[in-house]
């Protein structure tokens, strides 16, 4: 695994620290991709509240199976919808193993094409539409087991580099 942490700067948070200092990329042969980290909302194992997405390379993409539950629901029986835009930003983070760089959102766009019932199998797939220099322009679908698309995404992802991660000082970017 190639280490994302060879220009570690100091912080003020051993946690953040440790974490960052651990984080490896996957082989790029692993169909496998590993949560962000144990407690992240969107895949880590260890977060009560999260989806707990489990996420495998596809072709030159990802993709993922995942039902939503009680715990995500906005009108009875939909899932939330605040909740469909978690998983697919996590999903998206998960391009960064493709990528091989660290990146994080600057834009989210989704269309809610049709609910997103509980309880309900759902397939999610995601990929690089286009690089240019730091950004990275993302597209995401979730699919139901007829093959309908009920929900499409867009995002823009910034590559940023370990001290992102670290720094606890970020002022608010004004356009
Ligand atoms: C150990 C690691 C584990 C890694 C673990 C990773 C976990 C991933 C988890 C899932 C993903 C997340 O939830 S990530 C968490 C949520 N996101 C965040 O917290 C990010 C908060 N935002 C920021 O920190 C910052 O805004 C950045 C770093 C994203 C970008 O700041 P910046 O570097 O100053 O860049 P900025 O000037 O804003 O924009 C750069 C370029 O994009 C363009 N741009 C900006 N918005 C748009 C837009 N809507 N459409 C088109 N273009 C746009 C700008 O014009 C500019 O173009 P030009 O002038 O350069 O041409």
């Amino acid at each position: 695994m190639g280490k994302a942490s060879d220009a570690v700067s100091g912080s003020s948070d051993p946690d953040v620290e440790d974490w960052v200092r651990s984080f490896r990329f996957p082989e790029s042969g692993s169909p496998e991709l590993p949560p962000h980290h144990p407690n992240c909302l969107g895949c880590g194992p260890a977060n009560p509240h999260g989806h707990r997405l489990s996420v495998r390379r596809c072709g030159d993409g990802v993709h993922a199976h995942h039902r939503f539950d009680s715990r995500h629901v906005g009108a009875p029986t939909i899932a939330h919808g605040g909740a469909v835009a978690t998983v697919l930003d996590d999903l998206f983070g998960f391009l960064l193993y493709t990528v091989g760089e660290l990146a994080v959102t600057r834009h989210l766009a989704i269309d809610y094409l049709a609910p997103v019932l509980l309880d309900t199998p759902y397939t999610l797939r995601a990929h690089i539409h286009a690089r240019d220099g730091r950004k990275l322009h993302l597209r995401a679908t979730i699919e139901n087991d007829h093959a309908h698309v009920v929900t499409t995404a867009t995002a823009l992802f910034l590559i940023v580099d370990i001290d992102h991660f670290l720094t606890t000082t970020h002022q608010p970017h004004h356009r």
